[in-house]
């Protein structure tokens, strides 16, 4: 007997080769055993599968065991605009050792894809509510890009009424599955879905505050790259506090801060102070109804996961900003430069001295924060 033609099956949710040539039943069953074999490596039903010598095609999996040294990364939301540039950076992170990619549509491809590239990171997909207990198990870190974006016309806060459910029920399963896994929230409002997941931990006696980050690491690029182009130098050489909050008027750049140290005009202050403020809305209107900031973003989300994934393995010297569980000012959560460690936020720096108009910029950035904050738990608590 002889077959032909293009096999339909399909593993999990991963595609198998579609094509067969014409083949023996026995050469046939050999090789769907040996197919069945790869995808299972690619997808495992259970990603704590070790490799146990048994004359597999792929040893990835042997790999993941601890062989090869590195952190295990999961990325939620990992079929989005953020999410898929921000797999394939974080496939070329040697830090890594393991990538899961997780997703409620799409992840069987962009698995595919990303899991083809030659760097050291194996990676697994999984998809749907059912797979997020594997996609989470073993974590040390876990990104979550998930949730909508802004359309033109819509503040972050907009957001709100969709992504507090997504951020609640992620952060639910981290709780559950890897409660000592340092995460980074990206998705948006910041403002609110840090004290959602913050509240969730809490309900379920796993807080670490020094493990939950809110992710503005893109508002400090993007001010590093406006204010390089007003001094006309390289964005490279500089750094540009971003304290307060990720939201309008709750960016607050620090220019009287910027190293090395530089002054500008009045002008030039309301200029990028606009500017770096308004960032995310300048490309929300550049593209027109087709999303927000996700290559920038995912350039800024892998700069800081890569800190992170730095101090953990005890690099000294870690200093990034980030929206944390906060006493640099009476706001509860504060975005501000923090030294990391292996153990997450190791401490949060003094804001250094403000002049007059950083003061009255960070008093009404408070404001808004509080209130933002405030929703975030009420939201949680209702
Ligand atoms: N912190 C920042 O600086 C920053 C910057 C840019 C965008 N964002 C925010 O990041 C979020 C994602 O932006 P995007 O452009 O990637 O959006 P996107 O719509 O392109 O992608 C979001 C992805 O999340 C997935 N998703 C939805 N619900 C999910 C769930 N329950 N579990 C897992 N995945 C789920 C979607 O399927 C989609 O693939 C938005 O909220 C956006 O506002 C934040
Ligand atoms: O602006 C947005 O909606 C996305 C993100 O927060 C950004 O700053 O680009």
């Amino acid at each position: 007997m002889r077959l032909e033609g293009r096999s339909k099956q399909h593993c999990n949710h991963h595609h198998l080769p579609e094509k067969f040539t014409t083949m023996s039943v026995q050469q046939n069953s050999d090789v769907n055993v040996r197919i069945a074999r790869i995808a299972s490596h690619l997808n495992p039903p259970n990603p704590k599968v070790e490799g146990d010598g048994d004359g597999c095609l792929t040893r990835a999996h042997c790999r993941s065991k601890g062989a090869a040294p590195g952190f295990k990364v999961a990325i939620l939301g990992a079929a989005g605009g953020i999410g898929q540039p921000l797999s394939m950076l974080m496939k070329m992170n040697p830090l890594i050792s393991v990538l899961h990619l997780y997703d409620v549509v799409n992840t069987p491809g962009v698995t595919a894809d990303v899991s083809h590239m030659d760097t050291g990171a194996v990676v697994r997909g999984f998809l749907g509510a059912s797979q997020l207990e594997d996609a989470l198990t073993g974590m040390d870190l876990v990104i979550i890009p998930a949730g909508v974006a802004r359309k033109p016309g819509m503040t972050r806060d907009d957001l709100f009424n969709i992504n507090a459910g997504i951020v609640k029920s992620l952060s639910e399963a981290v709780a559950r599955f890897c409660p000592k896994a340092v995460v980074n929230i990206i998705s948006n409002p910041v403002n609110s879905t840090v004290p959602i997941a913050a509240e969730v931990f809490k309900k379920a006696g796993t807080y670490d505050p020094k493990k939950l980050l809110g992710v503005t690491k893109l508002d400090v690029v993007r001010a590093n790259t406006f204010v390089a182009e007003v001094l006309g130098v390289d964005p490279r050489d500089l750094d540009v506090p971003v304290i307060g909050g990720h939201a309008g008027i709750t960016i607050l750049p620090l220019l009287s801060q910027v190293k090395p140290p530089s002054t500008f005009t009045a002008k030039e202050v309301e200029y990028l102070t606009d500017r770096i403020q308004n960032g995310g809305t300048e490309v929300v209107e550049a593209k027109a109804g087709a999303g927000s900031a996700t290559l920038s973003m995912a350039f800024a989300a892998a700069k800081f996961a890569e800190s992170c994934l730095r101090a953990l393995r005890g690099d000294a010297g870690i200093i990034e900003c980030a929206y944390i569980d906060s006493q640099v000012t009476e706001i509860p959560y504060f975005a501000s430069k923090v030294r990391l460690s292996r153990g997450g936020v190791e401490e949060v720096l003094p804001l250094g001295p403000l002049n007059d108009y950083e003061r009255e910029s960070l008093e009404k950035a408070k404001k808004e924060l509080a209130s933002s904050i405030e929703k975030g738990v009420a939201f949680v608590r209702k």
